[in-house]
C-alpha cells in the first residue's frame, strides 16, 4: 500500500506540490493524471525516495520513505519516465552492479538478472550495451531492476510514452497482472484515456494540487458519448461538414463528435461522398472532455 500524506515540495520559491494526499491500496491500480508540469513526476520521485519532501510523508507498506528510506524503498518498484543508466555498460553486468546495492552476491545477481531480464522480454539482449537499448527496452530494464527486491508496490511514470504498440500492451498487461497479484500500482499519465482500461480510480493533479479522486466508473458516467472517426486526413473542411451533427474535437488522431445522433450512417456517407476514406469508426466516451472539466481548464 502507498499512502501519500500531506506532501509539499518547493523548488526555490515555486511550490510544485501543495499538501497532496491520496493512497493506492493493495490490488488497486490508481491512474495519476495531470497536464505536463502538474507535479506527477515530483510526487513519484518523492514516493520512491529519490527526492525529499519539504513536509509530509509517504508510507510504503506502513514504512516512512522519509525516516525509513532503506526499508520503505525496497517495497516499491519504480519505472522512471526517462530511465538513465551507464550507457557503456552491458545490461546484465549493470544489473549485477545494481543488485550489489541490495546486498546480493555477484553470482546470485547474475542468475537473478538472467531470470528477470528474460521475464521482462530482454532475454536476447542481456549482453547488449545499454546505449544500444531503445526507449522501450530501457523501460523494461528499469522494470527488471525494480523487481530485484520483489516489491508489492509499483510507480510507473508515464511508462507508455514513446512505446510501440507491443510495448504498450506489455506494460498494460503487466499492470493488470500486478493487480491480480494484489500489488498496488500508481500509474501516471497526461492522457486520461490511456489509463481507462487499467485504472480502478484516478487521482487528478493540477498545478501541484489534487483536484479530484474518482473511480473509473464514475468518470465514464460523467463522460459524454462520442463517435470516434479515423479518416485518411483531417482538414478544416471535415469539421465544417460534421458541425451540424454535434460539437467536434480532435482527439489522438480521431475526429470525435460529442453527443452524436444514434445512427451514424448519414455522417459516414457524407464523409465518403466528400472523398474522405473512413479508416475506422466506433462509439466511445469523450474522456479527455471530462479531464478538462475536472481540472477546470480549457483545452
Ligand atoms: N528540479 C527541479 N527544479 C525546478 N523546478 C522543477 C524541478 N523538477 C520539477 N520542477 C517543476 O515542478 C513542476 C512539476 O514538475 P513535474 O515534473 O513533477 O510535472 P509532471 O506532472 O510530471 O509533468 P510531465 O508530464 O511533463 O512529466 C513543473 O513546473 C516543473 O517545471
Amino acid at each position: 500500500m502507498i499512502e501519500v500524506n500531506g506532501v509539499t515540495k518547493f523548488f526555490g520559491d515555486f511550490k510544485a506540490l501543495d499538501n497532496i494526499s491520496f493512497d493506492v491500496r493493495n490490488g488497486e491500480v490508481v491512474g495519476y493524471v495531470g497536464l505536463n508540469g502538474a507535479g506527477k513526476t515530483t510526487t513519484i520521485r518523492i514516493a520512491v525516495g529519490v527526492l525529499n519532501p519539504d513536509s509530509g510523508d509517504v508510507l510504503i507498506n506502513g514504512h516512512s520513505i522519509v525516516r525509513e528510506k532503506r526499508i520503505a524503498s525496497r517495497y516499491i518498484g519504480w519505472v522512471p519516465e526517462i530511465p538513465i543508466f551507464e550507457p557503456d555498460a552491458r545490461a546484465l553486468d549493470y544489473f549485477v552492479y545494481l543488485a550489489g546495492y541490495y546486498g546480493i552476491s555477484p553470482s546470485d545477481a547474475r542468475s537473478l538478472g538472467r531470470k528477470l531480464l528474460e521475464e521482462v522480454g530482454l532475454g536476447d539482449a542481456i549482453n547488449k550495451k545499454l546505449k544500444e537499448y531503445s526507449q522501450g527496452m530501457r523501460k523494461r530494464f528499469a522494470l527488471a531492476v525494480s523487481m530485484i527486491s520483489n516489491p508489492d508496490n509499483y510507480a510507473f511514470d508515464e511508462v507508455l510514452n514513446g512505446l510501440d504498440p507491443q510495448g504498450i500492451a506489455y506494460f498494460r498487461d503487466l499492470t493488470l497482472k500486478l493487480r491480480r497479484n494484489r500489488c498496488a500500482v500508481l500509474f501516471s499519465s497526461h492522457i486520461l484515456s490511456e489509463v481507462e482500461a487499467i485504472a480502478d480510480r484516478v487521482v487528478f493533479i493540477h498545478r501541484g494540487r489534487i483536484v479530484a479522486v474518482e473511480t473509473m466508473d464514475e468518470i465514464k458516467a460523467m463522460a459524454n458519448p462520442g463517435l470516434y472517426i479515423k479518416l485518411d486526413r483531417i482538414d478544416g473542411k471535415v469539421r465544417d461538414l460534421l458541425s451540424p451533427y454535434g460539437e467536434t474535437r480532435i482527439e489522438r488522431g480521431y475526429i470525435v463528435i460529442v453527443n452524436p445522433p444514434q445512427d451514424p450512417s448519414e455522417i459516414l456517407s457524407i464523409l465518403i461522398k466528400n472523398g474522405y476514406k473512413v479508416l475506422e469508426y466506433r462509439q466511445g466516451h469523450s474522456l479527455e472532455d471530462v479531464f478538462f472539466r475536472i481540472i477546470g481548464e480549457k483545452r
